[in-house]
């Protein structure tokens, strides 16, 4: 087999340097906006939006040997070790051959920062943040179509006290930094997405 093709198949990480690819880590509480708002940088900007919690759903339903652990920890809000999730982002970023990434829904926790790091190698161009109450997410959530299990109630509370825990250290990291674009999500799609564009426009 090709080293390209190995590599492919690994997710590995010398691969995905190659690329020298743009990331942005996109951040915000559970039904904050970060999905709709990727869609519409992707198709404005020109990224590959990528959500961890949507690579780590698909895996659940399949048969490989994560699949039963990856759905306990989901229904239970908690966070999926960060090998499995690093290795699943890692895969896709190689297979799609794209060398500009949102990352929705990642790094969830300092250990999901550094493990991504420490594996690819790669750090974020800079890190949208969605700030917004959680009394609105909530809402949000709760109008969504309830087709996900964890969009239940007793879920939603669950995912918010992780969320509350383990984000913070997250912003302050790439705060100290200086790559944090914290956003008022608390306002209507179109709003949202003015500040979004001001942003992506002075970056790309
Ligand atoms: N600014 C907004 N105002 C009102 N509703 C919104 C806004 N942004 C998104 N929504 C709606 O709120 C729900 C959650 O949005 P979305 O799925 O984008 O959030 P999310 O942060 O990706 O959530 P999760 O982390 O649970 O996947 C959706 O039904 C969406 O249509
Ligand atoms: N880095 C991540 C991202 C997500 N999860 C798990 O998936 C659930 C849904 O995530 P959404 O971003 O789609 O809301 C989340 O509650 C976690 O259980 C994860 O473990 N690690």
């Amino acid at each position: 087999m090709e080293t390209a093709d190995k590599a492919r198949n690994q997710g590995s990480s010398v691969s995905i340097l190659e690329k020298n690819p743009k990331v942005v880590f996109v951040l915000g509480g559970p039904g904050s906006g970060k999905g709709t708002q990727c869609t519409n940088i992707a198709k404005l900007f020109g990224y590959t939006h990528l959500s961890a919690g949507d690579l780590l759903r698909a895996e659940s339903e399949s048969d490989s040997e994560n699949g039963i652990m990856i759905k306990n920890v989901m229904k239970e809000g908690k966070i999926v070790p960060s090998e499995v999730t690093v290795k699943l982002l890692q895969q896709k970023m190689w297979k799609t051959g794209k060398d500009k990434f949102l990352i929705d829904g990642f790094p969830r926790n300092d250990e999901n920062r550094a493990a991504f790091e420490n594996v690819t190698g790669i750090e974020p161009a800079f890190v949208l943040y969605f700030d917004c109450p959680v009394e609105e997410m909530e809402r949000r959530l709760l109008n969504r179509n309830q087709a996900r299990e964890d969009d239940k109630i007793e879920t939603i509370k669950k995912r918010f006290k992780v969320f509350l825990e383990s984000n913070p250290p997250v912003i302050s990291y790439y705060g100290e930094k200086g790559k944090v674009r914290k956003i008022d999500a608390a306002r209507s799609i179109d709003k949202v997405f003015e500040s979004v564009k001001t942003i992506f426009e002075a970056q790309d």
